[in-house]
């Protein structure tokens, strides 16, 4: 048992823990959690914030020398998308370790790797005597990969949150498939929109004006005009991915069913479209809704529509939600000369094309970078066969040991500060 006691088998035996929505096995992960943090001596609790208690939040906490000073928060997310085994190389919640070193798991990369990294950087500290200036949270929370609004949104909204004194965060970033770090300083925030038509049915054999399916189709094309406009901005080089409004559609509901399908001699009355839109922290909101109100789903074409903003664009003084990656920043600073100090390579600061729940930290206008150190590794966050390889993992622990927010962070800052 205990030459099995490893950082790895600690990593595998998270890994095991099927977290999976839609059914995530929350408490199992938080006891595993929770016994690892005990061992470590770090205080334990977890925090309810729905009625019936099904969305825990693990909160755990490494006091500093000076608990006045604004504190240290590293999040992860409990939770993982669905796998599908049969498509998989290896049973996705087997975490089994190839002779090349990789750990095959949902989870492994997004983002159970840095959940465990952060506990065994602690152990590392630990081992060595160190104890810290500022106060350290780590904080396990559920649901960020749908929508985060039952975890991470409530958990910052929250007295227990507001006394933390948080000063700065750490949470999820991506792969790098290079040998520089990546870093993420904003995300894009996530609108679902919907447009509907309607208009007088009629028979299959008639052209006519202003059919619900003809409605539909023409805002189909306003939307795909201004997706293209966005990725031109991408493929002329003057904008990242991550920069321009993206516009997916994802489903288009319409017809009368019938037995063997759909009824084709008759044009529907009512049509539906959907479409996952990500707006960058510059994105203009205000523009997008007169926008769709106009050209997507004008009232004069008899068309509808919803929009749901999945959470900020600006934080609470109206600016826009990102984490300055200069020098009015000195955790930025900070930051950077902890990957530097190591032998770290940093690349160009990046907005994550997706979505996570940093943003609501940034939204109280505390400081959030993204940071999951995985150098020299595919992205292959929700895709089958999602692995880290050992030594990448590994490496992880010991540039989080070797940080310098814990070594020399809370030093520098309480004298900037
Ligand atoms: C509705 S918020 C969704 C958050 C999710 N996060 C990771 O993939 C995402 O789709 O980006
Ligand atoms: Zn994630
Ligand atoms: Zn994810």
């Amino acid at each position: 048992q205990q030459q099995q006691d490893t950082p790895i088998t600690r990593f595998q035996r998270y890994l095991q823990i099927n977290t999976a929505h839609p059914n995530p096995d929350y408490s199992s992960a938080i006891s595993f959690l929770k016994t690892q943090a005990e061992a470590l001596n770090l205080q334990v609790q977890t925090l309810h914030f729905t009625p019936n208690k099904d969305k825990p939040i693990l909160l755990l906490t490494w006091l500093g020398s000076n608990p006045s000073l604004p504190s240290l928060l590293f999040n992860s997310h409990l939770d993982s998308v669905p796998a599908e085994p049969s498509k998989w190389s290896q049973p996705p919640f087997s975490a089994v370790r190839s002779s090349d070193g990789l750990i095959y798991a949902r989870g492994a990369q997004d983002d159970k790797c840095i959940a465990i990294q952060y506990l065994e950087a602690i152990r590392n500290l630990k081992a060595n005597h160190f104890s810290p200036v500022r106060t350290v949270h780590v904080s396990y929370v559920p649901d960020e990969e749908i929508g985060g609004s039952d975890g991470a949104a409530k958990f910052v909204g929250s007295k227990e949150f507001e006394d933390l004194n948080v000063g700065f965060v750490l949470d999820e970033g991506q792969a790098s498939p290079g040998d520089e770090f990546r870093v993420f300083y904003a995300d894009r925030t996530p609108w679902n929109v919907i447009i509907q038509s309607k208009g007088t049915p009629g028979h299959g054999s008639r052209l006519y004006d202003n059919s619900a399916m003809e409605n539909l189709m023409k805002s189909i094309e306003v939307v795909s005009r201004f997706r293209e406009s966005q990725f031109d901005v991408v493929k002329a080089g003057k904008a990242a991915f991550s920069e321009v409004i993206s516009v997916s559609p994802v489903y288009v509901k319409a017809g009368i069913p019938s037995p063997t399908g759909f009824v084709m001699n008759m044009q529907p009355s009512e049509a539906e479209a959907g479409f996952n839109l990500r707006l960058p922290p510059t994105a203009d909101p205000d523009f997008l809704r007169r926008r769709i109100a106009e050209e997507w789903a004008p009232e004069t074409r008899n068309m509808t529509y919803q929009i749901k903003e999945n959470g900020p664009i600006r934080d609470c003084k109206g600016r826009p939600l990102l984490t300055p990656t200069n020098n009015s920043n000195p955790w930025w600073s900070v930051f950077q000369q902890a990957i530097t100090a190591v032998g770290g390579k940093l690349a160009k600061p990046e907005i994550l094309a997706s979505t996570t729940d940093a943003r609501f930290i940034r939204q109280l206008g505390i400081p959030a970078l993204g940071f999951s150190p995985m150098a020299n590794t595919p992205i292959l966050l929700h895709e089958h066969d999602e692995f880290l390889k050992d030594t990448v993992y590994l490496k992880g622990i010991e540039w989080r040991w070797n940080h310098e927010f814990l070594f020399r962070g809370p030093w520098l800052i309480s004298i900037i500060l």
